[in-house]
């Protein structure tokens, strides 16, 4: 029975690894340099599907090229190719790239390596080497597990974070073959034995799963930065009117399953002044300001929203109006307290606070708005700087 090349030449499997990582690793270099995707994720797989294509080119170049590179430089590049993808996956929730422990397995395996001679039996390097790949591949698998399980369901987790399992499980069960199997066991992965033939098949498989699965996991991370972008406002970057809006709205729902809510309405005092003498930058960087100071005295659950201009909203989730005017007071006095300095000119900051507790009378969440609106309009008229709820409420 005549079987295809490609099921029997270990040569032609390597050859089409190469290419496919090429590819990927030109691929993810792309999305680092010239869009910006997730750069650093994308930097540290587009390095490790590079490394690895080298290692296996020059693996595929025995007694061909240097023995040098061939055999010890074809094992370093495998492992650093490997270390580069454990250092990016932490990276993916914009944490510090883990190169520390991919760095350390690097210095042991290559070290070692470099004191033993590339002749005669060649199972002990192999077994290094592998057993080197196989435990970054574990570190990297475990780090997206983690990551995914507190976004995702946990089938879901598992599912994006086992290509990357199966690549350490293969490579492990090598370590161990070329460990404890010795002769029956071929390290070279040219020799068209069944075991290099089913790992090659299966790393072909494994590797372009992992880049399918990395590629879905920065879209998906994209797909929420453009959400998140859509409901902020771009100055200040608290939520824009539409989204504070909708907060509301859900927590107005909620308010009639029995659980209270309020809000406070802000206007800065005398902006205009400020914008006409100092320059609209200065303007700007005081709303920045604002929102600084201001987000320190609301918790977690709070919402703060830009309605427009110089005015902002705090949704205040499980309040009374009581508490809202607890929060307002504190929110009167820490911006009264700030400093705001344009180009070594202080100016004051200060604004007029509405308050109001959504009723059940209201019939949706703009009526509860209209009634914080009316509250901040009453402490503009009585002389700005304070807090005040609607006259027949406060
Ligand atoms: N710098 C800057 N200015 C803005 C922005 N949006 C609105 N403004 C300005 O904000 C000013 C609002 O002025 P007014 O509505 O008279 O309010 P005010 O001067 O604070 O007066 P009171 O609220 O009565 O104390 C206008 O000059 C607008 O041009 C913005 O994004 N940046």
């Amino acid at each position: 029975m005549n079987s295809s090349p490609l099921a029997t030449d270990p040569f032609t499997l390597l050859a089409a690894m190469v290419l496919i990582l090429l590819l990927a690793g030109l691929f993810w270099a792309a999305m680092a340099s010239s869009l910006k995707v997730v750069p650093k994720v994308s930097a540290c797989v587009a390095l490790a599907n590079l490394l690895v294509a080298g290692s296996l080119a020059a693996h595929a170049l025995r007694g061909v090229a240097p023995d040098l590179l061939t055999f010890w430089g074809s094992d370093a590049m495998s492992l650093a190719g490997l270390a580069a993808l454990r250092a990016g996956m932490p990276a993916l929730s914009q944490k510090p790239l883990a190169w520390r422990s991919g760095l350390a397995i690097w210095l042991c395996a290559v070290g070692t390596l470099a004191t033993l001679p590339y002749a005669g039996d060649l199972h002990p390097h192999s077994g290094i080497v592998y057993s080197g790949l196989a435990l970054l591949a574990g570190l990297a698998a475990l780090d997206t597990w983690r990551q995914l399980r507190s976004r995702v369901k946990p089938g879901l987790s598992a599912l994006l974070s086992g290509p990357l399992f199966i690549i350490c499980a293969l490579l492990a069960q090598r370590a161990l073959a070329s460990f404890l199997q010795g002769e029956a066991y071929a390290p070279d992965l040219l020799d068209a034995d069944h075991s290099n033939l089913a790992f090659l098949w299966a790393t072909l498989a494994m590797n372009l799963l992992i880049n399918a699965t990395l590629a879905f996991l920065v879209l998906m991370k994209l797909i929420l930065q453009i959400q998140q972008l859509t409901r902020q406002d771009p100055l200040t970057r608290v939520l824009n009117r539409r989204a504070l809006q909708e907060a509301i709205e859900t927590e107005h729902q909620r308010m009639q399953r029995g659980k209270p809510y309020a809000l406070v309405m802000i206007d800065m005092d005398h902006f205009k002044q400020l914008n006409d003498s100092l320059g609209h930058a200065a303007g700007d960087a005081a709303l920045q300001r604002l929102v600084e100071v201001l987000g320190h005295s609301v918790r977690d659950v709070d919402c703060m929203g830009r309605m427009g201009g110089e005015e902002f909203c705090v949704l205040l989730p499980l309040t009374d109006l009581a508490g809202a005017a607890l929060v307002a007071e504190r929110m009167r006095w820490t911006l009264e307290q700030s400093q705001f300095n344009w180009q070594g000119q202080p100016w004051p900051l200060t604004a007029s606070f509405g308050i109001a507790e959504a009723l059940p009378s209201n019939a949706n969440a703009d009526a509860v708005l209209h009634r914080a609106d009316q509250g901040m309009y009453r402490a503009k008229a009585q002389g700005r700087n304070l807090v005040q709820a609607r006259e027949d409420e406060g």
